[in-house]
């Protein structure tokens, strides 16, 4: 028996950053040739994209960790590293994504669907677009950022405007067979059907898709039988059809009880996609009426089963009797309720959200110690993560990046003193103010070769001058990019 995968728990994991690189240009009789560090590439993105001829999750389940390539490390030259390819992981269409809480992240319908489930890190600057007039020759590079890993569960429900429902050895595969070119397991013993089968359904000019799900019984809510979690698969059906064996022999079973029975489990199941299987149109189908005792007892119950005012077909999936009235009438209700909808987007591009406004940072005392706090912001985390702590500059520029963002003058209104420990993502610092608080704060010489500015015995006028007659390319390229 193939095997049919409707829920899996898959590890999600972006490609990282590359490092930027801090390398100095080197030519023959120039020795200075400025900063030439390429950037990091980007890591890759994990991409979840729906595909019409992926059926199952199963290949999650054999595979459930997906990690996407890491963006290259920048090199001298210029050279930028190369950029991690993003893993396309396809799913069936009717996908959902929920988050390890068990919240919906994204509901996936339409082929080519594409859900960013983990961002790649962003590749680091490399020294030459760190430089700048004020910092001329960077001796450091960015760091590239971890790519995002997530844990998710995703869960099948299928697309289909019928469900089929009944008791197991009704008939529903029977009349799946009949109606479409599915061709499901069909015997005479309960429990045929483990995984919904789906039929694609065309009558006149009318074409729909129908699903036929294990057989329900009496305590299904309670996780009797196959219990209820293949309802899933009827949450996006628009009109229920209950299947009804009238020629069991079962004791205490006949048509009435069996649509009751039926509607109570219906009630019992809460659908994760939100609102209620209630109000959904329902179509009732008396099965089996090639069994002369069947017709007699569906004579005897139809009248009472359409003064509650369901519609009633009669059918039997052997001689085909009462198939045709049936596909002609499913596809009018069908029709109608896709006419009350908004037309579906035939590909809708589903981006993750992105953060409204990282711009911002917060400062709190810390919990954990009476003389800490802790900077809380999109930014600086991301700064720190992009921080080389082993290099003094690199640690010099977070400061001036901090400082001018104005987390500085915000820890000294918070009442920081010097030396008092500040954590900034993950990270904790002894503060050291590199500006008094309430200062403008100015932009250091950070990163600057002394070499480039030996000019204390040139006057301002001279000094001009002959910056200007020796202009380079280079220095020309830093104007515009300065920050
Ligand atoms: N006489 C007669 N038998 C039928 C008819 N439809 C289905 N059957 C028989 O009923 C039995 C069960 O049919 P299935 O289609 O497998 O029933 P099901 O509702 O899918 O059952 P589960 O998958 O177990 O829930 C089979 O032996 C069929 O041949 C019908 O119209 N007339
Ligand atoms: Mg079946």
């Amino acid at each position: 028996m193939s095997r049919f995968v409707d829920r899996v728990v898959i590890h999600v994991a972006a490609g990282s950053g590359g490092n930027g690189c801090a390398s100095v240009h080197r030519e023959k009789y120039k020795p200075l040739g400025g900063p030439d560090g390429g950037d990091g590439g980007n890591g890759g993105d994990v991409v979840l994209v729906v595909d019409n001829n992926v059926h199952t999750l199963l290949d999650f389940h054999f595979r459930p960790h997906a990690v996407a390539d890491s963006g290259k490390q920048g090199h001298g030259a210029n050279r930028d590293g190369a950029t991690g390819e993003d893993l396309e992981l396809t799913v069936p269409d009717g996908t959902v994504v929920l988050d390890a809480n068990g919240e919906i992240v994204v509901d996936l319908v339409g082929h080519g669907t594409r859900f960013i489930a983990a961002r790649g890190g962003r590749g680091g600057l490399g020294n030459a677009a760190l430089a700048s007039k004020a910092r001329r020759a960077p001796g450091f590079a960015l760091l590239g950022e971890p790519g995002e890993t997530r844990d998710l569960v995703l869960e099948l429900r299928s697309v289909a405007d019928a469900g089929l429902l009944g008791f197991p050895s009704a008939g529903k595969s029977s009349l799946i067979s009949v109606l479409s070119s599915a061709k499901p397991k069909i015997a005479d013993y309960p429990f045929t059907t483990l995984v919904p089968n789906l039929g694609v359904v065309t009558a006149g000019d009318s074409v729909y898709t129908i699903a036929d799900v294990p057989g329900l019984i009496p305590g299904a809510s309670q996780g009797k039988g196959l219990g209820l979690d293949f309802l899933r698969h009827i949450e996006r059906c628009s009109v229920l059809v209950h299947v009804i064996d009238c020629a069991t022999y079962e004791a205490g079973r006949d048509p009435l009880s069996d649509i009751d029975a039926l509607e109570q489990e219906l009630a019992r199941y809460t659908p994760a996609l939100g609102g209620t299987l209630a109000d959904r149109p329902r179509m009732v189908v008396l099965n089996k009426l090639d069994v002369p005792e069947a017709r007699e007892l569906a004579e005897l119950v139809r009248p009472e089963i359409e003064a509650r005012g369901l519609p009633v077909f009669e059918m039997s999936t052997v001689t085909r009797a009462g198939l045709r009235e049936f596909s002609f009438a499913l596809a009018k209700v069908i029709e109608e309720d896709r006419a009350s909808k908004p037309t579906p987007e035939a590909t809708r591009i589903v981006l993750r959200p992105t953060a409204v406004d990282d711009s911002g940072f917060t400062v709190e005392h810390d919990p954990h110690d009476d003389t800490g706090f802790v900077v809380r912001g999109e930014r600086p985390d991301r700064w720190v993560r992009q921080t080389d702590f082993n290099n003094t500059e690199a640690v010099g520029y977070l400061a001036d990046r901090l400082a001018r963002l104005g987390v500085e003058e915000a820890l000294a209104k918070a009442g920081a003193v010097p030396g008092c420990p500040v954590t900034i993502g993950g990270v904790t610092f002894d503060w050291e103010p590199s500006t008094p608080a309430g200062v403008a704060v100015m932009m250091h010489n950070r990163g600057s070769d002394p070499r480039l500015e030996n000019n204390a015995r040139i006057g301002a006028t001279e000094r001009k001058a002959a910056k200007v007659a020796r202009r380079t390319p280079f220095e020309e390229m830093l104007d515009e990019d300065d920050e």
